[in-house]
């Protein structure tokens, strides 16, 4: 039997080597999404600021004029904001609004309050205003090129692109980046009993549960999901692939059901024959495992196969998937192990790593959520929490330190 580490080893191997090489797409930044990730660097094409401003409501100066401590200057022409000024003669002092270019000539600003009148006069009107001086050379001035200097390195390769980073792009008229493109997963869902329309059932058929839970999981790590079912009939589960990975270009195939031991276990016969391992992983709910390199229509793709109870599929995503998937999509890792202290005791299978859902009581302490049967779902969806009951254990008990994932982090 295969444990964890091992069996998380080979898919984060095989994802990883899979999306090595991603595809690029051009985005418009004015329509840019929230957690794409750069494919190259960009150069500031822009001095930012552009220009010389102010960075407060007051008088553009000249420092020198001020030197001599407080002084009563000639007021000039005001400088709003998007106007070009024209040059500061010494001796005056230009009302200029936040954000406005400094007037050659001037290198300093003085805040309208420390100003005597305190307020704009209207143009036209008292000539002259009294301001405090000493002042520094560049004061209340953004200089040119202060944020980013023309040439410097605006954004790297691999930056996970959020609001501040489009904001820099757009403030440096950059239109368009390449980002890298979302990998493309095949979904199937395999099984004879999969009802083939959402709506009543009939005999003994049930629902597609595994389809809509993985989709959401798989877009959550960043991947484009095309979802497909396929009862179990080898050849139309071969074609479904063939079709994925020619006309979608799926990076990769994964498969729920069909995997452990029944008559009927389609996606084992199928793929087994073309190089697909498939054997036990050490673990509860999740224990019957797929995994390989198929070659479909001329590519090598991989497939990774999980076992079709729903809590397994679910189960085995987490524990196998979701990290490669967003390592290759170029986000973060977080260590989702927290410490918790558990409310009352379980039974475990001690030569299993169990994993059983929970949620935290008003005290902070983890309570189940339904046992440990694979099939309830659920429980599943009412648990915040999964429960780590690693292999050697067979009984925790209340009081006892456990390791928690939350599942909403
Ligand atoms: N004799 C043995 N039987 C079983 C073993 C074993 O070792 N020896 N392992 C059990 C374990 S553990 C699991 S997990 C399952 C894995 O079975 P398969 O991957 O072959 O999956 P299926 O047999 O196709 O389905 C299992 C179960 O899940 C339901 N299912 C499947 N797909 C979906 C779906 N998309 N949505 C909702 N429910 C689904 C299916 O109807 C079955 O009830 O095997 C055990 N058996
Ligand atoms: O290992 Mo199966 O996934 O328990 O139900």
């Amino acid at each position: 039997m295969r444990t964890i580490e091992e069996h998380r080893k080979t898919i984060a191997e095989l994802v990883a080597g899979a999306l090595a090489t991603r595809r690029v797409v051009v985005r418009r930044v004015s329509e840019g999404v929230s957690g794409e990730v750069l494919a190259d660097d960009v150069v500031a094409p822009l001095d930012l600021p552009p220009f010389a401003n102010s960075q407060m409501d007051g008088y553009a100066v000249v420092a020198s004029d001020l030197e001599g401590g407080a002084a009563r200057l000639a007021v000039g022409r005001r400088i709003p904001a998007g106007h070009v000024p024209a040059p500061l003669t010494p001796g005056t002092a230009a009302p200029i609004m936040t954000g406005a270019a400094l007037p050659d000539g001037a290198d300093a600003v003085v805040q309208i309050e420390r100003a005597d009148p305190p307020r704009f006069q209207d143009e036209g009107g008292a000539s002259t205003v009294s301001l405090p001086g000493p002042v520094p050379v560049g004061q209340f001035v953004r200089a040119v090129g202060s944020d980013v200097r023309r040439g410097d390195t605006l954004l790297r390769a691999g930056t996970v692109l959020r609001g501040p980073h489009y904001g820099i792009l757009a403030s440096s008229g950059v239109e368009s980046v390449r980002v890298l493109d979302a990998p493309v997963v095949l979904l199937v869902s395999t099984g004879s009993e999969l009802a083939a329309e959402p709506g009543p059932l009939g005999g003994a058929a049930i629902h597609d549960a595994n389809g809509a839970s993985l989709r959401v999981a798989l877009e959550e790590a960043d991947a484009r999901v095309i979802v497909r079912r396929v009862a179990d009939d080898g050849d139309a589960l071969l074609r479904l692939a063939r079709l994925g990975v020619e006309a979608d270009s799926a990076d990769l195939v994964v498969t729920t059901g069909g995997v452990s031991e029944g008559a009927y276990e389609v996606v084992r016969e199928t793929f087994a024959p073309r190089g697909v391992e498939f054997g036990s992983v050490a673990m509860q709910p999740g224990g019957p495992q797929g995994w390989g390199v198929l070659d479909l229509g001329g590519r090598s793709v991989p497939v990774v196969a999980f076992p079709g109870n729903p809590v397994s599929a679910l189960i085995s995503f987490e524990m196998f998937l979701r990290e490669p998937l967003q390592r290759a999509a170029g986000r973060p890792v977080q260590d989702r192990d927290r410490v918790a202290i558990l409310s009352e005791g379980a039974d475990s299978p001690p030569g299993k790593h169990q994993i059983r859902r929970g949620r935290l009581d008003p005290a902070g302490r983890v309570v189940f959520v339904g046992g440990p049967g694979s099939h309830l779902l659920h429980s599943y969806a009412l648990a915040t929490h999964l429960v780590h009951l690693p292999v050697g254990i067979s009984r925790v008990e209340a009081g006892d330190e456990v390791v928690v994932w939350p599942l909403d982090d």
